[in-house]
């Protein structure tokens, strides 16, 4: 164990965490019994596990979309796209031994000394393809997350096998590459249900870029005081999740004000063998709304590290994203103009996680 650092002030920490690449799991097995005062979260941002409801819907099977029940699962996804934003998929075309797989390597990638990490740190990374870090926007935030994390960027596998880590790029791009259909058909569904058809110029444009993270969110002696990821939506049109067994992942459940009823937030439940799926605020801008970003955290255990592997599906840079025209001219009114992706992308990575503010950025209304 490596001796503890005496962190004499408030910025000892913060360069031992993030600017000499550390990160959490560098401080944890520096062997800290009480989480350092940067990660106390204000007490309404801490997670109030015992309230949170449990998500009881069956993963939606989406082997049937090819069968009789093909208009059932098609209402099935698009209700919860418009509802709660998240639902889970099973038997999805990624091999279930290749779940396995990416967990393992996610653990290898972590349980390196951080020397081996940091070589990735943002700014001395020998490529922009390839970023380590920890929390979500270090510099903006009140509270850090209890999070470390990779990040690979998919452009071509020649660029990923060249680029990303070697402990995990092989089973990343079989990730990658096994879940483009499942993608596809997806929002080929979604966009069916909005009266859109997207012929495969503009599916490119508007899925073709893909970033894989692998999420580590080590142990914590404190979790009734921290968040492993703070309050926040995706950016993506759908972002595809892998969650390990461990559990802790929460979706706010939209309150009501006529009914008067609070928001809640709903624990996602691992199903082995599942994938998540949530909408992103690509999706919800597409859409005019009708399909909701959803408001997601997660919470962190004393007991286990726990891993994640989203890949986030978001249009190209380049691409000019607005409310289909079709969608806005039946609902009479645009609720989103037209936003390059690469400067939604900027606002959304320059700030910190604050729930659905990142929205703000596209919303005439
Ligand atoms: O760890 C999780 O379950 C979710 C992570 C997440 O929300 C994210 O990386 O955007
Ligand atoms: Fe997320």
């Amino acid at each position: 164990m490596a001796p503890t650092p005496s962190f004499s002030d408030s910025s000892s920490l913060f360069n031992f965490v993030v600017v000499e690449g550390n990160g959490v799991k560098g401080l944890v097995d520096t062997g800290l019994s009480e989480v350092p005062q940067q990660y106390v979260q204000p007490p309404q941002e801490r997670i109030d596990k015992l309230n949170a409801i449990l998500n009881q819907n069956p993963p939606i099977d989406l082997s049937k979309l090819d069968g009789p029940d093909h208009d059932k699962v098609v209402e099935e996804i698009a209700g919860a796209a418009q509802n709660l934003g998240f639902f889970q998929v099973v038997n999805h075309g990624v091999p279930v031994e290749l779940l396995e797989s990416l967990k393992s390597a996610a653990h290898k990638f972590f349980s390196q000394p951080p020397e081996k990490k940091a070589i990735y740190c943002k700014g001395v990374s020998p490529s922009s393809l390839a970023t380590y870090g920890t929390s979500f926007a270090p510099e903006k935030e009140k509270a850090l997350e209890w999070k470390d994390y990779i990040s690979m960027i998919y452009t071509d596998d020649a660029e990923a096998l060249e680029f990303w880590p070697k402990q995990c790029k092989e089973v990343a791009l079989e990730y990658v590459k096994t879940s483009t259909n499942m993608v596809r058909k997806l929002i080929e569904v979604l966009m069916g249900k909005l009266g859109v058809t997207l012929d495969d110029e503009k599916m490119d444009a508007l899925t073709g870029y893909k970033m894989i993270n692998m999420n580590f969110y080590p142990t914590c002696p404190n979790p009734e005081l921290t968040v492993g990821v703070g309050r926040h939506s995706d950016l993506t049109a759908v972002t595809v999740l892998l969650q390990d067994g461990i559990g802790g992942l929460y979706v706010k459940v939209q309150g009501n004000a006529e009914a008067e009823k609070k928001s809640e937030w709903m624990e996602i439940p691992p199903i082995p063998g599942a994938l998540v799926i949530n909408i992103g605020d690509t999706m919800q801008i597409l859409s005019n709304g009708k399909y909701k970003s959803a408001e997601h955290r997660v919470g962190t255990t004393s007991t286990q590290s726990r891993v994640s592997i989203p890949i986030f599906v978001i249009p190209k840079p380049t691409e000019k994203i607005k409310p289909f025209p079709q969608v806005v001219e039946r609902d009479g009114v645009a609720l989103y103009k037209e936003v390059v992706f690469e400067d939604y992308m900027k606002n959304f990575f320059g700030n910190a996680h604050e729930g659905k503010k990142s929205l703000d950025f596209a919303r005439i209304i």
